[in-house]
């Protein structure tokens, strides 16, 4: 195949012992071939034409079902290379998406449709199977043994020899034109596909508001829409796929109808040749042209593995960065973070999700180890992506973050995030119990009686108390629904087990009932007693209680230093401030 892409040769690269046991398998295969047609001809002839005992041809009878189960043996040997290639090929695409989706920057993961990434990293890795269990194994065969047999024919009849030579060229040129037709159709249905799966789990995760809005029946259509799409993208697939069939079938069957024409004019019309001859050839024609027909075909299902190939390959370039791309926070150095209170300054930090786009301008600023920092500003203003610049979960696009005096890039990546708790307003659930929730805070084996301190550090004891499986109840997808005060507080939970010496803190926005907000706030307070802690917050109760407040305004970080000074200095702060404490929104 010509335009190989460069994930294809990526694979094959790796897969060089194979491709030789497939060469030499092919070479053995093709000799198991030529040598039946000569056994099973001189069987024909000693028993047919010279009349001899079957007696005297059982040795030959032997050795002929031995020549036909080594080819047996071989394909199937060949078959079993296939099947180890596409695994492995497989297994190490699936792990390069996933590594991308990863490591990548958090707005090139989030770029695009979730269904969409999904049908590309299940369906699209799937389909490259063929090229290489069925495919590869194929062309291998069909550069080896075609050759050998045109070889044998022409040194027993040179005409033959030319027929084949002067037929078997239509086979690859038609293959040839539909392949090309084929590749777009395939890409084609590719795009289908992953916009069938996108507006499909977008529906689904958004059921209840498309509802709420009267909007499902519209959805429904266009669901439908997007899934007649795909089929008619498949249905011209098969289309090309059975006229490629009938017309290979077609050309085959009249090459051979000439060979046989013409070898009976030979025999019985000139009697140039002998039986034996003209029976060996009128054998090995089939072969030859049911191995080009079989490239044929999976020449046909190669061409629709690579535009499922090229769709994989598209996603993780528009992901970004190369196999095991760094992600923004740093992996680059090996120094590791000590488990205390981080320093964090922000240097001149300019930072843009697109261009064009919301710009963020802050620093300079300095936090100290253990200081409990609050970003605030109106709704819009920049608080959160701040807030993933100093997580490292955004790259700023000029400046620097400072973590201990050390640019964020120089610290080992798993040693930071070991250090790092962020807790958002809508922290995932994973679909399992209360307690392997939990567990994924410690990033370690942890004993039950951990969890449950964790639990109840966190203030959830009382609701789990209350759960007929306690620990063990199921939540998340699937599970037992959370409240939004809850989902926090199992992050929490996570947390406590984790013991950070940087908390990043994502305040809820809707208000809480007294009680949950009091239970959240002093288990804060307990798990931030040995750390550097940075909240986005909307309360003005949390704003005091920091001894530090960023203030920023339309992306730029507009003041900063304690609440009293900022409410005599900064009169839009001190308005702010006013609001809130009318019960407005920070
Ligand atoms: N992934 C993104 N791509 C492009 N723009 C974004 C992205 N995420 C956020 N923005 C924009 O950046 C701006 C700041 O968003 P941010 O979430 O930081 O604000 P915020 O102050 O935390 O707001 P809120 O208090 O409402 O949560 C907004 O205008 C938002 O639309």
């Amino acid at each position: 195949m010509k335009s190989k892409t460069s994930l294809i040769a990526e694979q094959m690269s790796g897969q060089r012992k194979r491709l030789v046991m497939l060469t030499l398998l092919s070479l053995m295969l093709g000799i198991a071939i030529v040598s039946q047609a000569g056994l099973l001809a001189e069987a024909v002839q000693r028993v047919f034409v010279e009349k001899a005992s079957l007696s005297s041809v059982a040795l030959l009878l032997a050795l002929l079902l031995s020549v036909m189960a080594i080819r047996t043996l071989l394909l199937y040997g060949n078959g079993r290379i296939g099947l180890a290639m596409a695994a492995a090929a497989k297994a190490n695409m699936r792990s390069s998406v996933l590594q991308k989706l990863t490591r990548a920057s958090m707005p090139s993961t989030l770029r695009g449709q979730t269904g969409g990434k999904v049908s590309v990293a299940l369906d699209a890795v799937d389909e490259a199977d063929s090229y290489f269990s069925h495919y590869m194994p194929r062309m291998v065969e069909a550069a080896i043994i075609p050759v050998l047999i045109l070889a044998v024919t022409f040194v027993l009849h040179a005409n033959t020899g030319f027929i084949l030579l002067f037929t078997a060229p239509f086979i690859p040129l038609f293959m040839i034109l539909v392949g090309l037709q084929t590749k777009n159709k395939s890409e084609e249905k590719y795009a289908q596909l992953a916009e069938f799966s996108g507006t499909f789990l977008d529906s689904l995760q958004g059921l209840v508001t498309l509802e709420i809005f009267g909007q499902s029946r519209r959805q429904q259509q266009q669901i439908e829409r997007s899934s007649l799409g795909y089929r008619d993208a498949t249905m011209d697939i098969l289309k090309v796929a059975f006229t490629n069939t009938f017309m290979l079938e077609s050309i085959v069957m009249l090459s051979i109808g000439i060979v046989a024409l013409e070898l009976a004019i030979q025999l019985l019309v000139f009697k140039s040749m002998p039986f034996h001859t003209a029976f060996l050839v009128l054998l090995l024609v089939p072969e030859f042209f049911n191995l080009l027909k079989n490239t044929g075909t999976a020449f046909h299902s190669g061409r629709t593995s690579m535009g499922a190939v090229r769709k994989v390959e598209q996603m993780l370039a528009e992901i970004g960065g190369g196999t095991g791309a760094q992600p923004e926070g740093g992996g680059q150095s090996s120094a590791k973070l000590l488990k205390m209170p981080p320093s964090i300054e922000l240097k001149d930090v300019h930072f843009q999700y697109a261009p064009g786009s919301f710009e963020l301008k802050a620093g300079p600023v300095s936090i100290g180890p253990g200081q409990h920092v609050a970003i605030v500003g109106h709704s819009g203003s920049g608080k959160t992506t701040l807030l993933h610049l100093i997580a490292g979960l955004l790259k700023p696009v000029s400046g620097t973050v400072l973590v201990n005096g050390s640019p964020l890039s120089e610290w080992e990546e798993d040693s930071w995030f070991e250090q790092v708790s962020y807790i958002t307003q809508h922290p995932y659930i994973f679909a399992g119990t209360f307690a392997e929730n939990i567990a994924i805070g410690a990033g370690r084996k942890v004993s039950r009686e951990e969890i449950r301190q964790a639990a109840e550090e966190a203030g959830l004891s009382t609701l789990v108390a209350g759960l007929e499986q306690g620990l063990d109840t199921y939540v998340g997808e699937g599970g037992r629904g959370l409240s939004g005060g809850e989902k926090q507080r199992l992050a929490l939970a996570r947390a406590f087990l984790k013991r950070p010496a940087l908390i990043l803190f994502d305040e809820p926005t809707v208000g809480l009932d007294l009680q949950t907000e009091q239970i959240l706030q002093s288990s804060i307070t307990a798990l931030a007693r040995n750390a550097t802690m940075i909240t986005v917050a909307h309360r003005l109760y949390t704003i005091r209680q920091a001894d530090h407040i960023l203030f920023m305004d339309h992306g730029v970080l507009a003041a900063a230093g304690p609440h009293d000074e900022l409410l005599e200095r900064v009169p839009q702060y001190a308005e702010m401030a006013r609001i809130q404490r009318k019960g407005g929104s920070a």
